[in-house]
């Protein structure tokens, strides 16, 4: 409770922002009128994978969401041709207006009636807004202009619609057709999608995570849940040598090495020379993995023995090849590998790096510390990212809440102190966070690549087999353990359990979770517990397709309830813009409420309610004469 003096205190300063009477009234009504507004929608996504051009395509049609309004307001008035290049036009209005330049179509009629067009789609499209919302996500310039097109004066009415003609016919007389298109656009795709939500796992595979990440920087309203590839390369961002290897390592996996040079300006330049010395018969890329690959375990067998508490000792495999026999040693039986040469280890001493090991890993920590386009990414990650959020009544994470085969929140000792459940992820966010602002403790920066790969980290969930996936051929030994998290959540219980656990209401809240890719294809679905879990991984990623057999999942949450959209496959964006090839998408309903739900439901819609209350207060004050107005 707040003493009556700090609360008398807090309503003066108060008074400093609602001098009058008047001005208390109007906020009072503006914000009663704000929380009968519908819930604005929300679009989850999760494991982009470096897709920067399905996601570019997906960010550009709202996951779909366009098409649909355009097909409810232009079902009479346009064909399904008509419907395409207008859906087009507003995804891209640069690209698609200089095709229509080239081919001498855009004539002044062209202009004024998309211009009409596109007014008519706005203003569909903004009924849920409040006004003062409206004008912010117009483009900066074009405000007053838009605003009132917008505002809607009744057709029927002569003088207004003179008006709105003038106004129009001016725009276009005067040359600005093309950037009234162009801010329309911009409001149109942003009142689509009033928040967006990422679950995770912007790297690797793909090849353009920078750019994705370029673009999001610019979003509106976006938050993000980190994933375990996201944390890999936080923690190479750090400085973490094991976490630098492993990156350098999947990105030649993948061949994506221009991620890295031309994205991030990492060199890796002197790991290929080096590779080419110690492998000469090899290809250079695949030199370049044998290379890296063995700096990795070296140094992930070094940074396990400094850290006891991450009881990863069985992970420690460089002295379980036999390297006179050339096989693996497991379990007491001999396995296959898939390489059996390895110049630069020592049996006496394999966990040792060579000098000229050494010199590589030391100098990509580097180029890893000095990128200022990667730490710039890495600062966004940071600031918008956490590794859960409580959202609306729903549960964002990427990977899993550690529990027991009986399903109870698992105790993990760390920094000689177990925590569990909610507890544990708020110790590992800390300490995730700790590693990039705080002193560089050797433990907080290890603790990273223990992230990336644990069993009990909350982003991975799984014990990684790296090892064995890079030299062992028997795929027996690839399995990946995991968390008894991932045999639970299709249990209503379980998650009700997980919900409660962070405050949350059982009865309507939903856990929403990346990183096990779903297989469509295989009937897989991802609505888990009678839609309690939601798993959104559809597989961005193009090596993913053939596993999940779609093409990405966005999770909508609008005031009607939820919808899942499922991808289909895309060409690319050039298709897109040259012949109105969309992504084909499949909506499907999750939750569908018999109400509406509105603002005053919302987690926005309680800070207005406590807004309000305060306003009230002051109101009172002001008729009782206790405080003065001061206009
Ligand atoms: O978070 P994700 O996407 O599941 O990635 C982690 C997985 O990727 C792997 O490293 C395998 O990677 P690839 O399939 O890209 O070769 C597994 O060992 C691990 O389980
Ligand atoms: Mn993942």
């Amino acid at each position: 409770m707040i003493a009556q003096e700090q609360w008398y205190k807090y309503l003066q300063l108060l008074s400093e922002k609602y001098p009058s009477r008047q001005s208390v009234y109007a906020e009072l009504i503006h914000l009663n009128g704000v929380l009968s507004l519908p819930k604005p929608t929300e679009h989850f996504m999760s494991d982009l994978h470096g897709e920067y051009e399905s996601f570019f395509h997906i960010l550009n049609n709202c996951s779909g969401v366009i098409k649909e309004k355009v097909d409810k307001v232009f079902t009479e008035k346009m064909s399904a041709e008509e419907k395409a290049d207008f859906c087009t036009l507003i995804y891209y209005p640069t690209e698609k207006l200089s095709a229509l330049k080239k081919k001498n179509l855009l004539s002044p009629e062209y202009y004024k009636k998309t211009i009409l067009n596109l007014l008519d789609l706005a203003k569909f499209m903004s009924y849920k807004y409040q006004p003062r919302e409206i004008t912010n996500a117009i483009p900066k310039g074009y405000g007053t202009i838009i605003d009132e097109l917008l505002r809607g004066r009744p057709d029927a009415d002569y003088v207004p619609r003179v008006y709105r003609q003038k106004m129009l016919d001016t725009l276009i007389s005067i040359g600005s057709g093309r950037d009234f298109i162009f801010a329309f656009t911009v409001l149109i795709k942003r009142l689509a999608v009033a928040r967006l939500h990422i679950v995770g796992d912007f790297f690797d595979r793909g090849k353009r995570p920078d750019a994705i990440l370029d673009m999001l920087m610019h979003h509106h309203s976006i938050d993000i849940q980190w994933g375990n590839h996201d944390v890999l390369w936080m923690g190479a961002a750090c400085g973490n040598e094991t976490c630098i290897a492993e990156v350098v390592r999947i990105t030649l996996k993948y061949n994506n090495v221009e991620v890295l040079e031309r994205g991030y300006a990492i060199s890796v330049r002197p790991l290929f020379l080096f590779a080419a010395k110690m492998y000469p018969s090899d290809k250079p890329n695949e030199a370049a993995q044998k290379a890296i690959a063995v700096i990795l375990f070296k140094t992930e067998a070094q940074l396990i023995k400094r850290n006891p508490d991450f009881a990863m000792q069985s992970r420690i495999l460089l002295d379980k090849i036999d390297y006179a026999e050339k096989c693996f040693l497991w379990d007491g039986k001999k396995y296959a590998l898939r390489t059996t040469y390895f110049p630069t280890i020592d049996p006496q001493d394999p966990f040792q790096l060579t000098d000229e090991e050494c010199a590589i890993i030391k100098e990509l920590r580097s180029s890893f510390m000095e990128s200022a386009q990667l730490q710039h990414h890495i600062q966004f990650l940071y600031q918008k990212g956490s590794l859960y959020k409580c959202y609306n009544g729903n549960l964002l994470f990427h990977g899993c809440v550690p529990v027991d085969e009986k399903g109870n929140f698992r105790p993990i000792h760390f920094e000689g102190k177990n925590y569990s459940g909610r507890a544990y992820l708020d110790y590992v966010e800390q300490k995730i966070r700790q590693a990039y602002f705080g002193e560089k403790d050797p433990f907080t920066i290890d603790f990273m690549w223990y992230l990336w790969c644990g069993i009990n980290s909350p982003v991975a969930g799984r014990e990684m087999k790296t090892f064995e996936r890079t030299f062992v051929k028997d795929k027996k030994l690839w399995e990946e353990p995991t968390d008894a998290y991932f045999r639970y959540y299709d249990q209503p219980w379980f998650c009700e359990q997980v919900l409660q656990e962070f405050g949350l209401d059982p009865n309507h809240g939903h856990i929403i979770n990346g990183h096990v890719p779903i297989k469509v294809k295989d009937g897989e679905t991802p609505i888990k517990a009678g839609g309690k879990a939601i798993v959104i991984d559809g597989g961005f990623c193009r090596a993913y397709h053939n596993k999940t057999g779609i093409a990405g999942f966005t999770l909508v949450s609008n005031s009607r309830g939820l919808r899942l959209i499922e991808h289909r496959d895309f060409t690319n964006v050039k298709a897109a813009i040259m012949d109105n090839k969309d992504i084909e998408s499949v909506s499907k309903s999750v939750e569908v409420q018999s109400y509406q739900t509105t603002i005053a439901d919302t987690e926005d819609g309680e800070k207005i309610q406590e807004q309000i209350n305060d306003l009230y207060h002051l109101m009172l004050l002001y008729k009782n004469g206790i405080l003065k107005p001061l206009e």
